[in-house]
């Protein structure tokens, strides 16, 4: 145990990472986030005990094990935080009648999203809220398709639909929603989850919640129904508008329905994290080197393993396991990629671009100016420090490789930033990276376990 009285030293203010040889060796990054809050707020809601295995401890999954303890739900936490031992709340709707809860989200989107759906279905009195930027984040959406169906009031308090959010509310009275998806994702897979909570309340035998034009990050959506699945809902997702003949919408909608089967106490395995997988492979195409991450394969339920499919665009050979992916780094050559359903490793590719023979261009992911920090237009500052040309479109950008000058990087409080920039460094020398500690929001260990595959130490300037 640490001693409480010893404080521990201050984080260094910036990290270097050194050119060097390729990059290579195998790894199984830490457990996926977005697997991790998922699981987890099923195993909050469902009916007896869960375990989950291959858990991420990181402060995304924290501040959500924080917030579920104020409803007690009951997390014990071992084996270095990778399994958790998740006993389900069983006083929520005596909570109701109650005091304001106050939860603290810090930046996490899937918290604040997944929460607000589901203790609004649940019933009772909370104040969401989080860091300066997280009240910058959209919620609106969210916000108004509960409106619609809620038994009290929910309402965002900033500008622009932002958080905190309020929610005052004995429960859902309706069980038909529609939400808007091209924000984000997240919208939709909070009131999916949500579904289950709400049926205790208003006896409908079944929610469906329909998205009003585009949704984005679509994969995202898809493995929430997979682990509501393994909880015991039924989950079906109709692409198109006829339902029992019925046609119900415009062409492009998506609908979700959700039987009001209640979640069950599980034993529950969480892939590695894929986004993070994309740093390894990333840094294996960067250098000319042989990277293997373990624990994930084609048939992950993460959209984010696609990653690897743009690095074979771009020239890289590409080993697909049983249960691991390999890529080995070739003469990169530039893409133009539609990256909206893998929109977290847009960071990660935008520095894989520097070193291909031609541009790269990337779309489709407007919602990326949305995120932890505007990933469109604060991402191609930074890559132009470096020396490159960056073009900023709404949706995206095109990045043409120059020559290459050492830079101070910012981050923005931007684990992604940090992550994917420190890439950089593998072949431009003096590349620094301010305020590496933003890691922490979903890989703590990142910048050891990089230079566990660098095979040397990096120097903490
Ligand atoms: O549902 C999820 O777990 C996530 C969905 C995505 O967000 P958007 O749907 O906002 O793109 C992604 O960026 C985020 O890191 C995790
Ligand atoms: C966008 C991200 O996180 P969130 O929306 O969950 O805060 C991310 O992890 O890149």
């Amino acid at each position: 145990m640490p001693d409480p009285n010893v404080s521990l030293p201050p984080a260094p203010p910036t990290v270097e990472v050194v050119p060097g040889g390729p990059v290579s060796g195998s790894i199984r990054p830490p457990g996926s986030k977005s697997l991790t809050n998922r699981a987890l707020v099923c195993a909050a809601f469902a009916d007896a005990p869960s375990t989950l295995r291959g858990a991420l401890r990181s402060e995304d999954t924290e501040v959500m094990i924080d917030s579920l303890a104020q409803i007690d739900v009951k997390v014990e936490i071992t084996d270095g935080g990778r399994t958790l031992y998740v006993d389900p709340t069983k006083r929520i709707a005596a909570k109701h009648a109650g005091d304001l809860i106050e939860m603290f989200i810090a930046n996490s989107g899937t918290t604040i999203r997944f929460l607000t759906a589901a203790l609004s279905a649940a019933g009772g009195h909370y104040r969401l809220s989080g860091v300066p930027r997280m009240h910058e984040r959209p919620i609106g959406d969210l916000t108004d398709a509960i409106s619609a169906v809620i038994d009290g009031d929910i309402s965002p308090q900033s500008d622009g639909g932002c958080p905190p959010v309020l929610i005052d509310t004995s429960g859902w009275s309706g069980n038909a929603l529609k939400v808007g998806g091209n924000v984000s994702s997240q919208y939709l897979s909070g009131l999916m989850m949500a579904a289950p909570i709400a049926a205790s309340k208003h006896q409908s035998k079944q929610v469906q919640i329909s998205v009003v034009g585009e949704l984005v990050s679509r994969p995202y959506v898809d493995m929430t129904a997979k682990v509501m699945r393994s909880f015991g809902s039924k989950v079906e997702i109709i692409d198109d508008r006829v339902i029992d003949d019925r046609v119900i919408g415009d062409s492009d909608q998506v609908v979700v329905q959700i039987s009001d089967d209640p979640y069950h106490g599980i034993d529950y395995a969480i892939e590695p994290d894929a986004s993070a997988a994309s740093y390894f492979w990333a840094a294996a195409a960067i250098t000319g080197g042989t990277v293997t991450v373990e624990g994930l394969s084609q048939s992950a339920m993460q959209g984010d393993v696609a990653f690897v499919n743009v690095l074979q665009q771009m020239g890289c050979e590409v080993q697909h396991g049983d249960d691991s992916i390999t890529v080995i780094g070739k003469t990169l050559g530039g893409v133009d990629v539609d990256m909206n359903a893998i929109s977290d490793t847009v960071q990660t590719l935008s520095v894989v671009a520097l070193f291909a023979s031609g541009p790269t261009t990337v779309r489709g992911v407007a919602h990326n100016r949305f995120k932890e920090t505007d990933r469109i237009g604060d991402l191609a500052t930074e890559l132009r420090k470096l020396g490159a040309k960056v073009d900023e479109h709404d949706d995206g950008m095109t990045i043409t490789p120059g020559n290459y000058q050492p830079a101070t990087l910012e981050t923005y409080h931007d684990h992604r930033m940090a992550m994917s920039l420190s890439l950089a460094g593998l072949k431009i020398p003096g590349v620094k990276i301010l305020d590496p500690a933003c890691t922490a929001k979903t890989y703590p260990d990142y910048f050891a376990d990089l230079e566990s595959l660098i095979q040397r130490p990096h120097r903490w300037a």
